[in-house]
């Protein structure tokens, strides 16, 4: 098979394809031999259609170290736990690939793409720090004051985690994915984890906490989280471990948020020792 590297560079959507020269992990191989614990759907996609087939390759986790032969685990005689995080991971790629209908306009959803990318929209740091701090600014509450610089400290928190952990893992966006976010930072070239599923996840919790108290309200907050995660899939933006990552990373961030939360004694301390 021709290498992807060489043939399809910029298939990822701009991301670096990280290969055997940094040492680097990749996340999962559909190139290597799939061991018998392999799911069915994946034994028969071996090999098909060539599309898939590059895909694939594009895709490769096999760790390709040193003189780029693989061992151990991709040959199915590795360790136990590695085989099975190499099939997790397998079919955390072909679930995604399935659920990424909108990647492009020609996609089989991609009539929809329009309505996903505008759940995009409202899960984006930018509106979301705009508004805080627009609301923070027609506050005449020092409740609502207070509310709303802490919503806008979790935002803040919120980017610095995900762009750190991002940084650590390095995970390449699906191969399906077409890079056109709109502000972006250059670490948001990897894909784990969402930044729009932690953030949704945060911010629902925020607002269920303080802002949203009305039932029907409350549904509609948790509908908007769930959908703003389905749609980074469906879009290509991510793989579903990304999300579902993002949601549980955002939920503890929220509890940080809570933990480091300024009241205005401490604002009032804080001014205090700067004046
Ligand atoms: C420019 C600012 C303030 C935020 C960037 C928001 C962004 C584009 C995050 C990437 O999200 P995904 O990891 O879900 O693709």
């Amino acid at each position: 098979m021709p290498s992807p590297k060489a043939k399809n560079p910029g298939r990822s959507g701009g991301s670096p394809v990280l290969g055997s020269s940094n040492g680097r992990y990749e996340f999962m191989s559909l190139t290597k031999p799939l061991n018998r614990s392999s799911p069915p759907h994946l034994l028969q996609r071996q090999g098909s259609d060539p599309t898939t087939a590059r895909l694939r390759a594009s895709e490769s986790p096999t760790r390709r170290r040193g003189s780029g032969s693989s061992t151990g685990s991709a040959s199915g005689q590795g360790p136990p736990e590695e085989d099975a995080l190499s099939s997790l991971l397998a079919i955390d790629l072909w679930l995604s690939k399935q659920l990424g209908v909108c990647a492009c306009e020609d996609s089989s959803w991609g009539s929809v793409r329009p309505l996903m990318k505008l759940l995009e929209i409202s899960g984006h740091g930018i509106p979301w720090l705009a508004g805080t701090a627009y609301c923070l600014y027609k506050s005449d509450s020092a409740a609502g004051q207070e509310v709303m610089l802490n919503l806008f400290m979790g935002l803040l928190l919120d980017l610095i985690l995900v762009g750190i952990v991002k940084a650590v893992v390095r995970r390449r966006r699906p191969a399906h994915n077409r890079m056109d976010m709109f502000a972006t930072f250059s670490v948001d070239r990897y894909s784990f984890p969402s930044g729009h599923a932690t953030r949704a996840a945060m911010c629902g919790r925020f607002l269920l906490a303080h802002l949203v108290l009305a039932a029907p309200l409350r549904v509609l907050v948790l509908l908007w989280v769930g959908l703003v995660g389905l749609s980074r899939v469906m879009l290509g933006r991510h793989n579903v471990t990304d999300v579902m990552f993002g949601f549980w990373m955002g939920y503890c961030q929220y509890n940080l948020v809570e933990m480091l939360w300024l009241s205005p004694q401490t604002l009032q301390g804080l001014l205090g020792q700067s004046a």
